[in-house]
């Protein structure tokens, strides 16, 4: 299965195959029509252990490949791994024709590609997503690291030369990690397709057992959504920001709980059962969300608001990217697929959270 973004930039295909990591090599000379001078492969040490000898049996003899491993989890999205990225691409003597491949779910990818966007102001990259969450991130370009006031607060925009997703890396997830990724699939659904929530509802009954073309299917419907709102609105001028529905709550428990303590999309998950409650205050609306709520909570989805000081909450939600002039903005659904960005006073919102915490 394969979608193509038309960036501004280049077009990039995203490719969704079984099995394609061992061809990666011959997917990036056809797909991206590059011949690099050599590659860094950077990964995260789980899937090195797992998956980096079969990546890199893909590469012939003759061609230059390096590898650098960072620690696995969210803290690697860090200053430090950073630095130390680029200091290896220095050792390792990169040059502008070099190409970097990010083998890893969000965190690599983000992290890789920040490294791509800079080092010598940007050289390209290939996302070859891990997790069933980086069928999000692999998309769209958004690269970056954490600092300790918020979350993915020093980045940039640098779009992939190629996606390339074998979904049969996923069968080696945890339990814990599908959840995580589930939630930005369930969030593609609630801003944009009310047809792909039912059918989530109708096929996704458990991560334990998946039959593959259910799981590309979905795969690819979520990507498909993702894809056509970043290629409308590349850096977030105005649509792209629905993407971040459930993200200023869960952008704000991921960093006051410390980065790692909850995983991302448990923390989106959080803030989405957040933001479809305030929904219906501020649009009047019935939004009849209780079964999607059912569904996540039978998945294992734990919904209710870490117990953490809400005024904390509250003052990083204030640094979210999408304020303006100190003005909290909420992307809120006013039905499911009619997603809005609209500002928020701090008192509907303390008003929520002290009511939603705990329950
Ligand atoms: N750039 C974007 O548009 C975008 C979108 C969504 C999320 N994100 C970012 O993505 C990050 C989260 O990504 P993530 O959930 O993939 O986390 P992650 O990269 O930390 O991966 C989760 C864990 O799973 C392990 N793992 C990865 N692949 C595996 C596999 N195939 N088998 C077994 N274990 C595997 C990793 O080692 C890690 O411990 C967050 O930092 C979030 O902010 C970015
Ligand atoms: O691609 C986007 O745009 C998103 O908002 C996707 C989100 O799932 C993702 O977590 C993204 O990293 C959030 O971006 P940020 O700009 O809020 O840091
Ligand atoms: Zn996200």
């Amino acid at each position: 299965m394969n979608l193509q973004v038309n960036s501004s930039v280049h077009p990039y295909s995203i490719i969704i195959e079984p099995g394609s990591r061992k061809q990666l090599y011959e997917y990036i000379i056809e797909q991206t029509k590059k011949h690099p001078t050599s590659f860094l492969v950077i990964t995260d040490d789980c899937v090195a252990d797992l998956y980096l000898e079969e990546v890199l049996n893909s590469f012939p003899n003759h061609i230059r490949v390096e590898t650098s491993i960072v620690p696995h989890g969210e803290k690697a999205k860090s200053f430090q791994q950073y630095e130390n990225l680029l200091t290896a691409a220095l050792q390792f003597k990169l040059d502008r024709g070099a190409m970097i491949i990010a083998l890893g779910g969000g965190v690599v990818g983000d992290l890789a590609g920040f490294v791509a966007a800079t080092y010598m102001r940007g050289i390209p990259f290939v996302q070859v997503p891990t997790t069933l969450l980086a069928h999000d991130s692999s998309v769209g370009g958004k690269v970056g690291i954490n600092h300790q006031l918020g979350k993915n607060m020093v980045g940039a925009f640098h779009q992939p030369s190629l996606v390339l997703y074998d979904p049969e890396l996923l069968m080696t997830l945890p339990e814990h990690e599908w959840r995580s990724g589930f939630a930005e699939v369930i969030k593609h659904g609630f801003i944009a397709d009310k047809e792909f929530l039912e059918w989530l509802r109708r096929n996704v009954t458990s991560f334990q057992h998946w039959d593959m073309n259910i799981l590309s299917e979905m795969i690819y419907r979520s990507i498909a959504v993702k894809a056509k709102i970043v290629e409308e609105d590349e850096k977030e001028a105005g649509n792209r920001a629905f993407l971040n529905f459930g993200h200023t709550l869960g952008h704000a428990i991921e960093a006051e709980l410390g980065y790692g303590e909850i995983t991302h999309g448990e923390a989106v998950a959080i803030g989405m059962k957040f933001a479809l409650a305030v929904s219906e205050k501020v649009f009047h609306v019935n939004l009849n969300y209780e079964t999607y709520l059912k569904m996540l909570e039978s998945l294992g989805y734990d919904l209710t608001i870490p117990d953490v000081n809400i005024h904390k909450l509250l003052d990083r939600m204030k640094v979210d990217k999408k304020s303006y002039n100190q003005s909290i903005r909420f992307v809120l659904l006013k039905e499911f697929g009619n997603p809005e960005l609209i500002e928020i006073t701090e008192e509907i919102l303390l008003e929520e959270l002290s009511m939603k915490k705990g329950g």
